[in-house]
């Protein structure tokens, strides 16, 4: 849980994503509000629901991009879904509640990850401990044991291969085929036989190098309290879980209006509603409540409108807001301004390769060019663009690096449009290239 004002949040993502204020102001509420709810006297605290969103907004204009860097800005279990999934064929009504199951696997991992470099450094003098017993067996002389440990540590032992037995974590079933595609039934059955079998190892060959890793974290796993872990893990979830449900929009239809599809449609809809409003979904960890999870819809509502969804679904999606199409100057500023932007990741992937690659301002305003001509001659796929052209620009470059070894590579506007600046114009090459 973050102490960040709603401010300071902002000014936090926007070191991420250009623009798209509103959007960023509605999430930074929405997380401060469960800062806010922990506060707030204790009989009203379950009454306190969270301030879930409803995101409107073109594709690759930074929904996603918003509420992902807000989970990871707060530390909180971050899931993504489909809508649109829970229409396929064979979906079956309490799939659903698979999205809060996800999202207690997402905090699991949050919490083992943290809780694993706490034991860290005991883990590693066991690990050590079971790479020594492989390779001078467990009963040797101490000496023996203390000479090979001193290799072992000047790393004159990397290389060498010892056999150990790690933890089977496969499943007996894996690779199996049922028939029927019992999914539900596939993973109990397989727990049930993993719990029969419960302690299975396997012996594998590997280097010392490579043993470290998978010893390192079997060990530290034996050293923490699993059950303290799944109930941290449940909590997170719970209390600070955000979900992100992608193209809300596309199940929004009233089954009066058509029929066929629709009604699927709404039954979509209709089982995601007691997940949004608050309703309790068994995992293999224990139960885990839904009440308080950050639920964010988004959605292009290009034929749909938000009041096409169910009345009790707009009710649960209070704060709208709406995210603008990008332009050209934001297209300048996310290649050149976030923290992490496209320049900056090829810049750096490309000095691995003693490269130095530049780009002149002109060179970024022609690429933000090709970006927005490709979008209206094809498809508006927004910033996602932005890595076609980038990487068509590159193409050449990207394959010679390892002959330009200590080279400097400048992109001016000139080149840049050599590259790109026809096929961006030319719809039936963009289809293809851009
Ligand atoms: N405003 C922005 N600032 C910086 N980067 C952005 C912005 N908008 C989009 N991007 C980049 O474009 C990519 C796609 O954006 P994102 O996943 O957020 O799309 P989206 O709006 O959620 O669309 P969809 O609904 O189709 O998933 C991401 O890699 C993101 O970094």
């Amino acid at each position: 849980m973050t102490d960040l004002s709603p401010r300071e949040i902002v000014s936090e993502l926007d070191r991420f994503i250009v623009g798209q204020d509103d959007a960023k102001r509605a999430v930074a509420v929405a997380l401060r509000n469960r800062w806010r709810r922990k506060r707030v006297p204790e009989d009203l605290r379950d009454e306190v629901t969270p301030k879930n969103i409803l995101m409107i907004g073109p594709t690759g204009v930074g929904k996603t991009e918003i509420a992902r860097r807000l989970a990871r800005l707060a530390g909180s279990p971050f899931l993504k879904v489909e809508a649109t999934k829970f229409t396929e064929v064979g979906y079956v009504g309490r799939d659903v509640d698979q999205i809060m199951r996800d999202l207690v696997e997402a905090a699991l991992v949050m919490v083992r990850d943290k809780r694993r470099s706490g034991v860290k450094a005991r883990a590693e003098g066991q690990a050590e401990e079971r790479i020594l017993d492989a390779l001078v067996g467990p009963g040797s002389q101490p000496a023996t044991r203390e000479s090979f440990r001193k290799k072992l540590r000047d790393g004159d032992l990397d290389d060498k291969e010892i056999e150990i037995a790690l933890a089977d974590t496969s499943s007996p079933m894996q690779g199996l085929d049922l028939p029927g595609g019992g999914n539900v039934g596939m993973i109990n059955l397989s727990e049930m036989l993993g719990k029969l079998g419960g302690g299975r190892t396997r012996n594998v060959k590997l280097t010392v190098r490579d043993a470290v890793g998978p010893l390192v974290t079997e060990e530290s796993d034996k050293l923490l309290d699993q059950e303290s872990l799944t109930k941290e893990a449940l909590l997170l979830a719970e209390n600070e879980g955000i979900v992100f449900i992608d193209e809300i929009d596309k199940v929004a239809g009233r089954s009066d209006r058509a029929g066929g599809a629709d009604v699927s449609r709404e039954g979509v809809q209709r089982d995601l509603l007691p997940l949004i409003e608050g309703t309790t979904v068994s995992t293999k960890y224990g139960p885990v409540k839904s009440d308080h999870v950050l639920f964010i819809a988004s959605g292009a509502f290009h034929v749909a409108k938000p009041s096409d969804l169910l009345p009790e679904l707009q009710g649960r999606l209070p704060i709208r807001v709406e995210l603008k199409a990008l332009t050209r100057d934001d297209f300048v500023r996310i290649l050149t301004e976030p923290e992490a932007n496209l320049i900056r990741q090829n810049q750096a992937l490309l000095a691995t390769e003693q490269v130095t690659l530049t780009f002149t301002p002109d060179a970024v305003e022609a690429m933000a060019d090709a970006a927005v001509a490709a979008n209206s001659a094809v498809e508006n796929i927004g910033a996602r663009r932005l890595q076609t052209v980038l990487e068509r620009v590159l193409e050449e470059t990207s394959f010679k690096a390892s002959d330009l070894a200590g080279q400097t590579v400048t992109f001016d506007g000139e080149r840049v449009r050599e590259r790109v600046g026809d096929l961006a114009k030319n719809a039936d090459l963009s289809r293809y290239i851009l």
